[in-house]
């Protein structure tokens, strides 16, 4: 799987990429009252620019991504200087307050993600295919303590079998993250010329007292 992803990168076949902030984190993100000086955690995150958008409301970001050429195109975008360091197997890269890890999320242990206390994901669980997408929800919930709360921005399609993207359906969403979250639904869109229907949900890490 990583190998498809690095090609991609490789040959620029990355129409997910978006040139602007998604517009759910300007309408949503100040609902969650999460304190700014949160570390919010974006796995699967591309060269997203809506971790600059995090960065400016206050927030340390922690990115992971596999493929070195995303980070390299995220760091390229600004003139702030770059540090480089390698830790727990990942290469990171740290320019302002965003953190880049390289490597495979699923390598990110929760001794290296102590400060984290949110999370953003938009196009991160739809671009795994479903079985990995159980694993995805569970190791997303080793990673955030009880009462952090996240946004994650998923998609659903007409085409089910096929992906990336793939199609993720509110019933799967709920059935991934029941039982470690609290799951609300914020907003649906609506189709698409292709069809493709986005919507919008908050996570509440449950615990002892959540
Ligand atoms: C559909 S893109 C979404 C990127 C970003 N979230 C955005 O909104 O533009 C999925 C990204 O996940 C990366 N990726 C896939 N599997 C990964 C893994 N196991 N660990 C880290 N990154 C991964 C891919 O290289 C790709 O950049």
């Amino acid at each position: 799987m990583s190998t498809s992803w690095r090609q991609r990168w490789q040959e620029g076949r990355i129409g997910f990429h978006l040139q602007h902030t998604h517009p759910a984190l300007a309408k949503h993100w100040s609902d969650l009252a999460i304190a700014p000086d949160t570390k919010v955690l974006v796995p699967l995150c591309g060269k997203s620019l809506d971790m600059r958008w995090l960065a400016e409301a206050g927030h340390p970001v922690l990115g992971v991504e596999l493929a070195p050429e995303a980070i390299e195109q995220f760091l390229t975008q600004s003139k702030v200087s770059v540090s480089r360091y390698t830790q727990a197997g990942f290469d990171i890269s740290r320019q302002g307050s965003v953190e880049l890890w390289c490597g495979d999320f699923f390598h990110l242990h929760i001794q290296e993600a102590a400060e984290i206390g949110a999370f953003y994901d938009r196009a991160s669980l739809i671009a795994l295919p479903p079985a990995t997408r159980e694993r995805y929800a569970f190791h997303l919930a080793q990673l955030i303590p009880p009462g952090a709360k996240g946004l994650l921005v998923s998609l659903a399609h007409p085409d089910h079998g096929a992906g990336p993207p793939y199609s993720v359906l509110g019933t799967e969403i709920h059935q991934l993250f029941t039982a470690n979250f609290r799951v609300t639904l914020l907003e649906e869109g609506s189709p698409d010329e292709r069809g493709r229907t986005e919507s919008v949900w908050s996570l509440t890490r449950r615990g002892p007292l959540v």
